[in-house]
């Protein structure tokens, strides 16, 4: 099937390669020239696992193109997806700007009957919105249906996501439209679930809210099993066995950062508070993860008094490991607050550095390497945790360290480890590691890495 698709960031581009990689012909459209001008290089500008490979390949068989020309995009499209951005707004809510924008395009640049999908996350009766604006702009005489199908991919396993997802979600109203949509999917042999258009808009926002409150419920417990002597990883894997509770996404840590939670949280809010609904949980969890960012700057201060002059090393920058996105991430308001107590921070990541220069505060250094971080540091602050940083950070601390201290946000090592390796390791949730008698040596330390 000829398929455009409008937005080529995290979203867009992995959906536009999925369904070149099943066999559909994908022109995918953007309006920034410079990234169309990598992507039809064969270059991802995002860093997402497995992605580049995938999307070199489909460009060599000639099922996908890159255009910023809409014109040249849309022309002969049977179904378009929009993906474009949705950030939050001023006031809280979903700016939708680019979702009004792309449904002027392709009102203005359709050359046939089309069915209009959208991806991007929108609040309830956006769909319908779209449709009206792609009629009030059409050119010719075509008939437009819009149909919901919200995104649930993951940043950093959005390719795996892809073609693993639980479901995948169709909302039309016309069933005619979703049948096509369904046919579209079928090649990813997942399970579909056709909805209503308002009840797929809600589904994205219910999951999202839902994963969120998962994450804040799991932060408040652990944050009470400090105070009370409880370990939040025993309690998690405790309560995580049940299954009607799950142990996925019961990690206590900083809190959830990134482009969706955050923002879509606190859009189901001013959704609620539109139709008077007073969704008093969603203000608690969006409350308890703002708390929570910053835990471990807290900590810090209570464990050193006064931070100022001392050089604290940043572990990862991005807001989840395998991801180059700094949106909402967690190193962002742990900089601002060290910087404003005094701290020199320093900052690393294994790819996320160039990202996190146009987004933390000046006065941050960064260094390529996670060695240099840790020999830098009166204080280390595990933020991400990225493969490499969990297997190299409490042992290079410990080798390049005079009085090692981790303060670890995503719980990385056991209290036994932290031990063995005689660093002082305080984490979310569990009671601090002090450590006592003789450091190891160097040299069984240098043997053990
Ligand atoms: N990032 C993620 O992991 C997920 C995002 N979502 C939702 O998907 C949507 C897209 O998110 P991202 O991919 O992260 O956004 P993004 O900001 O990375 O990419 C959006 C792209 O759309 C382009 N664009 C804007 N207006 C355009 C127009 N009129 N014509 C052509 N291109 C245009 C922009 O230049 C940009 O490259 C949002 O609603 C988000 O909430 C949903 C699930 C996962
Ligand atoms: O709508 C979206 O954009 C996407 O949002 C999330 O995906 P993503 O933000 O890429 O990453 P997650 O793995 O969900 O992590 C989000 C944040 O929660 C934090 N988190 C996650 C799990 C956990 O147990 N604890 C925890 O603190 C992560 O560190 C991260 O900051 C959802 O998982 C996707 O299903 C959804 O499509």
């Amino acid at each position: 099937m000829k398929i455009a698709i409008i937005g080529t960031g995290y979203v867009g581009l992995v959906t536009g390669v999925a369904l070149s990689e099943i066999g559909h012909n994908v022109t995918c459209i953007d309006i920034n020239p410079e990234k169309i001008e990598l992507l039809a290089k064969g270059i991802s500008p995002i860093y997402e696992p497995g992605l580049e490979e995938l999307m070199v390949k489909n460009i060599e068989i000639g099922n996908l193109q890159f255009t910023s020309n809409h014109i040249i995009g849309l022309k002969d499209a049977e179904v378009v997806y929009i993906a474009v951005g949705t950030p939050q707004g001023e006031d809280g809510a979903a700016d939708l700007s680019y979702i009004f924008q792309a449904a002027r395009d392709i009102g203005q640049n359709i050359t046939r009957d089309v069915v209009v999908v959208t991806k991007s996350t929108v609040p309830l009766g956006t769909n319908y919105k779209v449709k009206e604006l792609v009629l009030l702009n059409l050119q010719g005489n075509h008939s437009v249906e819009v149909v919901s199908n919200p995104e649930f991919l993951r940043e950093g396993s959005a390719v795996y996501d892809s073609f693993n997802g639980d479901r995948i979600v169709i909302g039309a109203d016309n069933p005619e439209a979703a049948n096509l949509i369904e046919e579209v999917n079928i090649p990813f042999g997942l399970p579909i679930i056709k909805t209503s258009i308002s009840s797929a808009e809600m589904i994205k926002y219910a999951a999202n809210a839902f994963l969120a409150t998962k994450i804040s419920f799991i932060n408040e417990i652990a944050n009470l099993s400090e105070k009370v002597g409880a370990d939040i990883s025993e309690v998690a894997k405790g309560i995580g066995q049940d299954e009607r509770i799950g142990s996925k996404f019961l990690n206590a840590g900083i809190g959830f950062g990134g482009s969706c939670f955050p923002k879509d949280t606190k859009a189901l809010l001013k959704i609620s508070e539109e139709v008077d609904h007073d969704f008093h949980l969603i203000k608690s969890v969006i409350d308890i993860n703002e708390k929570q960012k910053i835990n471990l700057v807290e900590k810090a201060k209570e464990r050193f008094g006064s931070l100022k002059g001392k050089r604290i090393s940043l572990l990862g920058l991005a807001f989840k490991p395998d991801t180059d996105d700094m949106r909402e991430a967690a190193s962002i308001s742990v900089a601002r607050n060290l910087i404003d107590e005094g701290a020199e921070v320093i900052g690393y990541d294994p790819i996320a550095i160039e990202n996190a220069k146009k987004v933390l505060p000046e006065s941050v250094t960064y260094v390529n390497y996670i060695e240099d971080a840790i020999k830098q540091s009166d204080i280390v602050f595990l933020l991400t945790d990225w493969k490499e940083i969990v297997e190299k950070a409490l042992i290079l601390s410990s080798l390049f360290m005079d009085q090692p201290i981790i303060f670890d946000g995503r719980n990385c090592y056991t209290v036994e480890a932290a031990k063995k390796y005689h660093v002082e390791y305080i984490s979310i949730g569990r009671e601090p590691v002090i450590p006592d008698g003789k450091k190891e040596s160097k040299t069984s330390l240098v043997a053990s890495f």
